[in-house]
């Protein structure tokens, strides 16, 4: 499906704002876009609000048991409650930095704490952002493309496709976060997209294991350290590898590799581990070969792991701000732009971009707690 031939253009823009908060787990990125849904005509601004080491914890904690809660489990409750109002103060934030614009509507992601064939969860309450912040709010986006027999993700390729529109194709964008994905749209304009593989999460969990660091900062422990080939080799033999795309995954689905390699130094565990990143992207099979990498999430930070994909890719690799887009901000951009096409039933998810048999509206609106002279959706 092309997506600037195949949808109606006539509706006013909107003024939203996105907030995602990422498999990292370190804060929520929350953003501002004036879109159609189709076509986008302003960005930001754009701003991240970390958590604090007891909210991180608390959602590991959760995201390593959410197979087995109850979904009224106290602190599942607890630090959803917690997580929703350092989004509040993320929108508030945002809203007082844009120099207090009228918003039309609030895309949130929430925090995916488990993503299975068949089951796909996000928290973060709707209901009381939108009774705190007085705004419309939509949430849940997966739910639907899962219930319709999709991957649940990614759902950024929609979003990546309206803004390559008018870029030289084949290009693809990929987004290095806690795992990454990627979105391609063909020399004719369709657009294919999977999960690669991880992001920067197993590095990340290694450089904290090892070092009590939160990251591989600038890759400079990977730069020291020596690729074991025969453990990217059984790491690259996960069964993810063996399915053709679309297809998605989870946090945790590379749980195993940790143990994998524990027996490497952490300079050779994190050169291993940048290279499988980098390996799993240069192997996710495309038809067409993009000319252009562009590259946006955290990841784009790295250069030991930008390098690793230079080598492996051959097109270029550059991160987004080449184009002018801030890969930072992207993804939460992405979930103002879904909100407001779930506002106009368009379709979130593709068959090419997460599986499902048709192209799919989603998301849930909810205007809890506004007073309805404030409605205007
Ligand atoms: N200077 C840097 N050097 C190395 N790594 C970095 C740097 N800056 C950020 N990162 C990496 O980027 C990660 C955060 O990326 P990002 O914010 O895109 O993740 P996310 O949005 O949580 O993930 P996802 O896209 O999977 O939801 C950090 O955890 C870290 O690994
Ligand atoms: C289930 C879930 O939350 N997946 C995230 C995660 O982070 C990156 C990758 O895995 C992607 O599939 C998705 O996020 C982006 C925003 C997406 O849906 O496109």
């Amino acid at each position: 499906m092309t997506l600037h031939t195949q949808e109606t253009p006539p509706f006013p823009p909107l003024a939203a704002i996105g907030l995602m908060s990422g498999t990292s787990l370190d804060g929520v990125d929350a953003a501002l876009i004036t879109t159609d849904g189709i076509r986008v005509f302003d960005h930001g601004p754009s701003l991240t609000l970390p958590y604090d080491p007891a909210l991180r914890a608390g959602l590991r904690d959760i995201l390593d048991r959410a197979a087995h809660l109850p979904e009224n489990d106290a602190a599942l409750l607890a630090a959803e409650q917690a997580l929703t109002d350092v989004h509040t103060q993320a929108v508030q934030a945002l809203r007082a930095k844009a120099g207090n614009p009228r918003i039309d509507v609030i895309g949130l992601h929430g925090q995916t704490i488990l993503h299975a064939p068949g089951r796909t969860w996000q928290i973060g309450n709707a209901s009381r952002l939108s009774a705190a912040t007085d705004l419309p709010v939509i949430h849940d986006f997966r739910t639907a493309d899962v219930q319709a027999g999709g991957e649940g993700a990614p759902l950024a390729p929609l979003y990546h496709a309206a803004l390559l529109h008018g870029h030289p194709t084949p290009a693809a964008v990929l987004n290095i976060g806690g795992v990454a994905n990627l979105t391609l749209m063909t020399a004719s304009g369709s657009v294919l997209a999977c999960d690669t593989g991880p992001g920067n999460a197993l590095l990340d969990d290694w450089m904290f294991r090892h070092t009590g660091q939160p990251c591989d900062r600038n890759g400079a422990c990977a730069r020291t350290g020596q690729v074991d080939a025969t453990r990217l080799a059984l790491l690259m033999a996960h069964d993810f590898f063996q399915k053709p795309p679309p297809k998605s995954l989870d946090r945790l689905s590379f749980h195993q590799a940790l143990e994998q390699i524990a027996s490497l130094s952490v300079e050779d565990g994190a050169a291993t581990l940048t290279a499988f990143t980098a390996e799993a992207i240069a192997r996710t099979p495309l038809p067409e070969t993009p000319l252009h990498w562009f590259v946006c999430g955290g990841g784009r930070h790295n250069p030991t792991l930008m390098q690793a994909l230079a080598e492996r890719l051959s097109g270029t690799v550059q991160p987004v701000e080449t184009l002018g887009w801030d890969g930072d901000a992207l993804e939460a951009e992405c979930f103002g732009f879904l909100a407001v096409r779930s506002l106009r039933g368009l379709p979130l998810s593709l068959p090419e971009t997460t599986g499902v048999p048709q192209p799919t509206p989603g998301g849930k609106l909810t205007c809890g707690g506004i007073a309805p002279a404030n409605r205007r959706l």
